[in-house]
């Protein structure tokens, strides 16, 4: 469904994705990690339009999505750092998104589901991280579209919170969405990814289950396979069988 083509892009001398290939499972969540500045919101952001890569290509649906925006209503994108109009009031702000994306939205449940009731009169510049962040999350997945995009969907949220977000992807996942996400907390990537896609050096160094990071790198959890890799202590197995296939 998404496939990124030897796709290379820099910004100025920084060359940040190099001659990188991912093919982005259909119907799966797919966590993209990777060390800070590794290239991750590049990769979603060439997705999505928002930033030109230098060479190569994009296909969604197996169509190139350059100079072309239809496909983009077929994504629902929570960005890193949202910036809506400050001066409007929640129910303001989900009207002017509806009204923006033309596409016929269902904002109760999540009001619900994340307790908004209370604040939906309440202009977004009074609200806390939490309640902003519970609202980015109620503007992404109040639309019904096949492909949801999340970056770093957690950020500053409590952990009753953080269960009924994880709760909200499983159901979207298990109704055939896909979803790509990014984060550095593992405890959530754990919970939530069928599968990792892993970036270094802007080359995709790795893709597999969780099961595979830990079964070759020999570590107990995800958070130390993670941590060994970023800091060059690579398995010899997970470099032989992956670093053949990507470099
Ligand atoms: N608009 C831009 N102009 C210049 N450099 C940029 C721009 N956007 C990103 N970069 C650089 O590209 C590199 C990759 O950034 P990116 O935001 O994709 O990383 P990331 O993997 O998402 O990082 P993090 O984990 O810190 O969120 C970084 O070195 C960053 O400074």
């Amino acid at each position: 469904m998404i496939e990124f083509i030897n796709l290379n892009k820099s910004f100025s001398k920084n060359l940040v994705l190099d001659n990188l290939n991912l093919n982005v499972s259909e119907g799966k969540i797919s966590a993209v990690l990777g060390p800070n500045g590794s290239g991750k919101s590049t990769i979603i952001k060439c997705l999505l339009g928002l930033v030109l890569p230098d060479s190569g290509q994009i296909l969604f649906d197996r169509q190139p999505i350059r100079n072309t925006w239809q496909y983009r209503e077929k994504i629902d994108y929570l960005p890193q750092i949202a910036r809506f109009p400050e001066n409007l009031a929640i129910s303001e702000l989900i009207k002017m998104i509806t009204d923006i994306r033309q596409q016929q939205g269902d904002s109760e449940a999540l009001i619900e589901l994340f307790e908004l009731s209370p604040f939906m009169h309440k202009k977004i510049r009074h609200l806390s991280g939490g309640t902003r962040q519970k609202v980015n999350i109620l503007l992404t997945f109040m639309f019904n579209n096949p492909v949801i995009i999340l970056d770093e969907p957690s950020s500053g949220l409590d952990p009753v919170a953080i269960i009924r977000l994880k709760d909200l992807i499983h159901r979207e996942r298990d109704n055939g969405k896909t979803i790509l996400f990014t984060s550095h907390i593992m405890s959530l990537v754990e919970d939530l990814a069928d599968e990792i896609i892993f970036l270094l050096e802007g080359k995709v160094y790795f893709q597999g289950s969780k099961e595979e990071i830990l079964q070759f790198s020999d570590k107990p959890n995800l958070e130390n396979a993670i941590a060994s890799i970023i800091s060059g202590d690579i398995p010899d197995p997970l470099k032989k069988k992956h670093l053949a296939n990507y470099l």
